[in-house]
């Protein structure tokens, strides 16, 4: 019987090994085959289980860093298509890099508001107050527009974007702006402003269809150029700081890639930008938080005491220019990191052309706000500004009409009422 048993457990099979010596010896050897093999099944058993537990691990890694990602998958794929959608014919389908920074916002919603798609792009940096940033993505949030989370220097995600959608134009305002801030972070400004202009190039190089660029260069390139006003053709290689030597590379940077591989670029040179949702480290914006907080206001002044002054220009006539700029650029010529032509490459001041001292400013913000100023006056520090700055604005005239229409006193009431409301004050304190 246990001789079946063992048969049946260990059955005989042809070219085996046969049982042929003593029963005791038998008994031994089936014990020894017998824990070996369990031996061996545990062993299998054991290595099948770490096996399947790593890949397991391997699984969950993978699938948390899947969906922890601030981007990447198919819902955030589907999210950046509907947002880029458009809906009017002959519509554009735009990213927006500093999607929620001041100008970026507003470029955005104008861009929506008319049918194109957009999605933006932001890192959230903490160059001044991030909640404001974060209001503005609601607002953008509120109008159908996606703001991705990240920066102009990651490549790959500027890649992803550029896989699920078809971009016909960047509107690349991304960037670390703020003239004197450049002599207490200068690295800040080369990462941002050079480095990441040049990773978001070798991108819209490499698409295909390659889109068309429109990006913010700066006022500030014209430097210590004493001729007014300011014109397009003036020399730009006396800049005064790190930041307009930043965006002066830019100019440069962006003319070899339009060279080389046939992208169609036009470059913007802002005048002193300001409005609601403005940024809090210019100064009509700083003055108006510490005008109404009782502080002093610190007004330089330039050589030979004589004012400093700025083509300060409005928001609205701003995106007017950067629509207008995008609707009148050309197509790239080349596709898939290959030049088929020459392509467009054009450098525009949007300014205002009445320049407007520094004190002035101070004297409107006063009668808007209901308060006097403390003002400290003090000589301009040797930290990058410039005196004054002044738009010759023929050039975009001439090309796609564009022409302010806001003056700094219309303008700045706009953007106090704004303050006020934003930052929970009385609306009665603006006429
Ligand atoms: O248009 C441009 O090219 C530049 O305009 C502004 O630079 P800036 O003109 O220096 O603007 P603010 O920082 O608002 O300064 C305006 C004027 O107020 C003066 N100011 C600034 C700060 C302060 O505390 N006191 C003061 O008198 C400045 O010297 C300057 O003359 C932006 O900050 C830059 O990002 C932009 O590129």
């Amino acid at each position: 019987m246990p001789q079946l048993l063992e048969d049946e457990l260990f059955p005989s099979t042809p070219g085996k090994f046969k049982m042929e010596r003593g029963h005791t010896m038998n008994r031994q050897f089936h014990r020894c085959f017998a824990s070996t093999s369990t031996m061996f099944l545990w062993a299998l058993f054991l290595i099948a289980l770490t096996a399947s537990y790593l890949s397991f691990q391997s699984f969950v890694d993978s699938g948390s860093r899947y969906f922890s990602a601030s981007w990447g998958g198919i819902q955030w794929e589907k999210q950046v298509r509907n947002s880029a959608q458009i809906h009017r014919s002959g519509g554009m389908a735009v990213l927006v890099t500093g999607a929620a920074g001041f100008v970026g916002t507003h470029v955005s919603l104008a861009l929506k508001k008319r049918g194109d798609g957009v999605v933006g792009i932001d890192n959230f940096n903490s160059y001044y107050d991030p909640s404001l940033k974060r209001a503005r993505k609601s607002l953008l949030n509120n109008h159908g527009i996606l703001v991705v989370e990240g920066d102009v220097n990651d490549g790959r995600l500027l890649a992803k974007l550029f896989d699920a959608v078809a971009f016909t134009h960047v509107m690349h305002l991304a960037a670390q702006a703020g003239v004197r801030y450049a002599m207490e972070n200068p690295q800040s400004y080369v990462q941002s402003n050079i480095a990441g202009l040049v990773t978001l190039l070798e991108v819209c190089k490499s698409a295909n269809p390659q889109p068309a660029i429109v990006w913010a260069s700066s006022s500030s390139v014209y430097g210590l150029n004493e001729k007014v006003p300011f014109s397009e053709s003036d020399r730009t290689d006396q800049p005064a700081s790190l930041y307009a030597a930043t965006k002066k590379a830019g100019e440069e940077i962006t003319h070899t890639y339009n060279h080389i591989y046939g992208l169609s670029i036009t470059g913007l040179r802002f005048f002193t930008v300001y409005g609601p949702w403005g940024r809090p480290d210019m100064a009509y914006f700083s003055f108006t938080r510490n005008i109404l907080q009782g502080k002093s206001i610190t007004v330089y002044r330039g050589k030979n005491q004589v004012d400093l002054a700025r083509d300060f220009t409005y928001i609205d006539d701003i995106v007017k220019g950067c629509l207008g700029s995008l609707d009148t650029a050309k197509r790239s010529t080349g596709s898939g990191g290959k030049k088929r032509g020459p392509a467009q490459y054009r450098i525009f001041n949007l300014g205002n052309t009445s320049p407007v001292t520094v004190p002035e400013l101070v004297n409107i913000l006063e009668r808007h706000l209901k308060v006097k100023a403390k003002r400290n006056i003090v000589d301009m520090p040797g930290n990058g500004d410039v005196p004054f700055t002044h738009a010759n604005i023929s050039y975009a005239q001439r090309e796609f009409g564009y022409k302010p229409t806001t003056d700094l006193q219309t303008g700045l009431k706009k953007f106090v009422r704004w303050y006020l409301s934003y930052y929970g004050y009385s609306s009665k304190i603006v006429n």
